[in-house]
């Protein structure tokens, strides 16, 4: 984590040692760059890589990883509100009124996550923000980003989505041996990520985006969840963004 060329990050390191625990916010600072590939663009699906700064990595780890059960984060956490506003800048014109409280995941040898869409069924309607407790919602986007890699085994896997080509970084992708081309198989590497959108321009969920985290082999593999909201009484694109930016700035 010391190697972040801004010397306002070095800090971040000792925060949770109690060395500094006051000055988190003095330290902090959310401005951050990463790159995007697009693996898919229908369903969307985009790797991120560098999503996270290994100083924030390092500090969340610290902090919330639990071996044996997912953590969340709680929103007040100054690290999880700039993942909170990078998510919603990344989401741009697209409906990114509120992001769920952030969850930690690990998974030890011989664990996985099986096949499941990431989008409800039936429209939820508990948010569990304070300032919009009941409203209908679902989950529009997803970021699965790998906080851990120190595992074999351990990809995320979309059996729908195409596969990647032959000169694809090995580092990042498995290849599907699948004759069609489908499946795409994502290794976990440390500080990149994935973004999918769950939601259809009708307000359904996307069966296309089926995933599962196949079995880590050996090590542990840490991957930390985001899930923006979608509330059906919005547009999902070009909505009204000065309502948008209203209820956001409610929850701060
Ligand atoms: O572990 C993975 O690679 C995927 C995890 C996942 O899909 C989830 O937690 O919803
Ligand atoms: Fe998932």
């Amino acid at each position: 984590g010391k190697s972040s060329i801004n010397p306002l990050l070095q800090g971040l390191d000792t925060m949770w040692n109690g060395a500094a625990q006051t000055s988190i916010t003095q330290v902090l600072d959310c401005t951050h760059t990463y790159s995007i590939e697009i693996m898919s663009v229908d369903p969307l699906v985009l790797y991120i890589n560098d999503f996270l700064k290994m100083s924030e990595i390092d500090y969340l780890v610290e902090k919330y990883y639990r071996s044996s059960q997912s953590a969340h984060v709680p929103p007040s956490d100054p690290v999880s509100k700039c993942l909170h506003d990078r998510m919603k800048s990344l989401l741009g014109n697209i409906q990114h009124i509120d992001v769920e409280s952030l969850q930690l995941v690990s998974y030890s040898a011989d664990e996985q996550f099986r096949y499941h869409f990431d989008w409800f069924h039936m429209m939820a309607n508990e948010t569990g923000l304070p300032h919009n407790p009941h409203r209908q919602y679902n989950r529009l986007g997803s970021i699965f980003a790998y906080l851990g890699d120190d595992c074999t085994g351990g990809e995320t896997y979309f059996p729908d989505v195409m596969g990647v080509s032959s000169i694809a970084d090995e580092g990042k992708f498995s290849r599907t041996d699948d004759p069609s081309g489908k499946g795409l198989l994502v290794k976990p590497k440390k500080g990149n990520a994935l973004f999918w959108n769950n939601m259809q321009s009708n307000g359904t969920g996307d069966r296309r985006l089926l995933h599962a985290g196949l079995p880590v082999h050996s090590g542990v593999k840490i991957g930390l969840n985001m899930f923006s909201f979608y509330y059906p009484d919005t547009p999902i694109i070009g909505g009204d963004i000065a309502a948008m930016e209203k209820t956001s700035d409610e929850s701060h």
